[in-house]
């Protein structure tokens, strides 16, 4: 698996100093908790008061790999303590990360939360968890996650994926592929642009997998004013319901989404930033050590307003009754 041209964007020392201090004064502000309704109120403007720079870093991303690094920010190891074995005990551990990522995602676009995931928060821990290894999920490690776009089900899911490493001692890579980077036949891409299959909720949704109604079917690659974009998520997504041909299509475009796939190892500090239309991620497997020194991700989704990378017709989906929360809405 090819690691080279992941786009990395430094920030500048001003910019970690900018960031950190200003995480800092909000979570003093409001008792140390990054999920303080007060806090969230008052991100929109710290962050527009962020320096050029910092809002410069957070731009789109511009490359056909569909992703960048932002490289800079300090983790404390000692500070932030040991990782939670699940992230229903993380509380407010790392929570200076959470305002961070909330800050970063507030430049970008709007942060969105959903009730049934994370208890509704909008920053989640991703951690290995015991009893989950074998899920697709992020509480998984055992086996590999794969190439999946972020609640692919839902026509609310997010423009962005933000990734925030606080750990990551063994190298676990998380992986991306980008459709502007496949190369299909036509006789491929005509298939899978037409509404055949559903994507169902994936398992971190148990409510929404409970939903009563019709899945609707969806297209998986759409043609957007701006190019290419992409739905996918074979993981959830019942194969038997297309035809042979279909299938056979869905199947290339997952050959070539893994011949483009690249691996990034994330290191403590680095945000990833994926634009969820275009790029589909995962991780590889590995093993969980439970003994809190395991990989600890942060992680955020973001909706950029205006944005033309979806088919009109997503605005009819039920979304399997699961409800995006727009932070500052
Ligand atoms: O653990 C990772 O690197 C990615 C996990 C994932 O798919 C996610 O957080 O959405
Ligand atoms: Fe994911």
């Amino acid at each position: 698996m090819p690691t080279g041209a992941i786009p990395v964007r430094h920030l500048d020392q001003d910019s970690v100093t900018e960031l950190g201090t200003a995480a800092r004064a909000l979570l003093d502000a409001f008792g140390g908790s990054a999920t303080h309704p007060g806090l969230l109120t008052r991100v929109p403007f710290v962050a527009a008061s962020l320096s050029e720079a910092t809002r410069h870093a957070c731009r789109p991303v511009d490359t056909p790999a569909g992703l960048f690094v932002l490289r800079g920010l300090e983790v404390d190891d000692g500070a932030i303590g040991p990782t939670p074995g699940h992230w229903s005990t993380a509380g407010d551990a790392g929570a200076v990360y959470d305002v961070v990522l909330l800050l970063l995602s507030t430049v970008m676009g709007t942060p969105i939360a959903w009730e049934g995931q994370q208890d509704g928060r909008f920053v989640h821990n991703i951690v290995p968890s015991p009893g989950h290894e074998e899920e697709q999920t992020g509480a998984s490690s055992s086996v590999l996650l794969s190439p999946h776009t972020e609640d692919a089900f839902h026509p609310g899911r997010a423009h962005l994926l933000v990734l925030g490493c606080l750990r990551n001692p063994d190298a676990v890579a998380t992986t991306a592929a980008s459709i502007r980077e496949v190369e299909l036949d036509a006789k491929a891409q005509e298939l899978l642009s037409r509404p055949v299959l559903p994507v169902l909720p994936d398992d971190a949704y148990t409510e929404a997998q409970g939903y009563d109604g019709a899945p609707p079917p969806v297209p998986t690659l759409w043609q957007s004013p701006n190019g290419p974009t992409l739905r996918f998520d074979p993981a959830y997504t019942p194969l038997d319901g297309a035809s042979e041909e279909h299938r056979a299509a869905y199947g290339r475009l997952e050959a070539e989404l893994s011949r483009v796939s690249v691996a990034v190892a994330l290191t403590p500090g680095d945000v990833l930033v994926v634009d969820n239309d275009l790029v589909v991620h995962g991780r590889v497997p590995f093993t969980a050590r439970y003994d809190g020194t395991d990989r600890w991700l942060k992680r955020s989704s973001v909706r950029v307003r205006g944005r033309r990378t979806r088919p009109p017709a997503e605005r009819f989906e039920h979304g399997y009754g699961q409800a995006a929360v727009e932070a500052f809405a």
